[in-house]
């Protein structure tokens, strides 16, 4: 960096070293049970209610052959509604603890974690929705959107969609990371592809267990603006603000996006 040639550069890149430390640091004490708990059961995975988030965040309309979860954590829910419209379906975190609670759930071992409430929702005929599921998920691999190959091993070749849920900015030390985050994962999209994007609204924080995760605080108007820099054309933007009764204390979230976004 040329920050030795200019002492202000210096401070700044300092200042951004620590906080993409502290983003780092902070995933090596990310507790997957406890992020479970925290945001997918009561009253979060409330599906009674009318302000529920769920119903809001499971349909997928987008179809293909292979769709790609980049960040996946240790959920599915994301791609519930898209194993109906994809043939296959690959998964993908940063962190082994992750990819080992996925993979508790796709082998059904007794201690996964129980997703049947997501997988009534919504109801349909025939198989088992988890059945299906874990017919469609092909693979669960490690990722690393900071990395310009952000999937190893780097052997899939362009899909026809990706879904990322919750995941670009909180993994993003400032914007400019982001957006270089949010390139590489273009870069394993089919142009005319559809990324499909949840995330969170200003919010500075998550709890997973013991730590206290830094996150990027991104309003709609940078959202749409980083998604567009980024080679797509908008197709469906939706926001839905966090109602007080799911602010819990496990992060500062002010709300939810949805979008749809095609790659030019
Ligand atoms: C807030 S969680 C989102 C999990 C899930 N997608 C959801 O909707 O709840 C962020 C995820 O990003 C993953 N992650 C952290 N650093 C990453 C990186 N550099 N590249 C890809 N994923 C990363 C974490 O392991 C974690 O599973
Ligand atoms: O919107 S949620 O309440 C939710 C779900 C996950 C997260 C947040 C919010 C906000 N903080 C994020 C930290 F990165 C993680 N939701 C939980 C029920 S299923 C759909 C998603």
């Amino acid at each position: 960096s040329d920050s030795h040639r200019n002492p202000l550069l210096a401070v700044r890149d300092c200042v951004k070293m620590s906080s993409v430390a502290e983003v780092k640091q902070g995933y090596e004490l990310f507790d997957p049970r406890a992020y479970l708990q925290n945001n997918y059961t009561h009253p979060r995975a409330n599906f009674e209610s009318e302000d529920c988030v769920v119903p809001w965040k499971l349909r997928c309309l987008v179809r293909g052959r292979t769709l790609l979860d980049i960040g996946s954590g240790p959920t599915i829910y994301q791609v519930i509604s898209a194993c109906e419209h994809f043939e296959e379906i690959i998964l993908s975190d940063y962190l082994e603890v992750n990819r080992q609670e996925l993979s508790k759930w796709l082998h059904g071992e007794p201690d996964a974690f129980d997703w049947s409430p997501y997988l009534k929702y919504p109801p349909t005929r025939g198989d088992s929705k988890a059945e299906r599921l874990r017919q469609k998920v092909k693979g669960v691999w490690r990722c690393d959107v900071q990395q310009p190959n952000p999937l190893h091993p780097a052997s899939l070749g362009p899909v026809d969609a990706i879904t990322t849920t919750f995941c670009l900015e909180a993994v993003s030390a400032d914007k400019r990371s982001l957006e270089s985050a949010l390139a590489n994962v273009t870069t394993l999209l089919v142009p005319g592809g559809f990324l499909l994007m949840i995330g969170a609204l200003d919010e500075s924080y998550y709890l997973a267990g013991q730590v206290r995760i830094p996150v990027l605080p991104v309003d709609e108007e940078y959202v749409k603006q980083a998604v567009t820099g980024a080679g797509y054309r908008i197709r469906v933007f939706q926001t839905y603000i966090m109602p007080a009764g799911l602010k819990i204390g496990v992060d500062d979230v002010r709300g939810v996006f949805y979008l749809q976004a095609q790659k030019l």
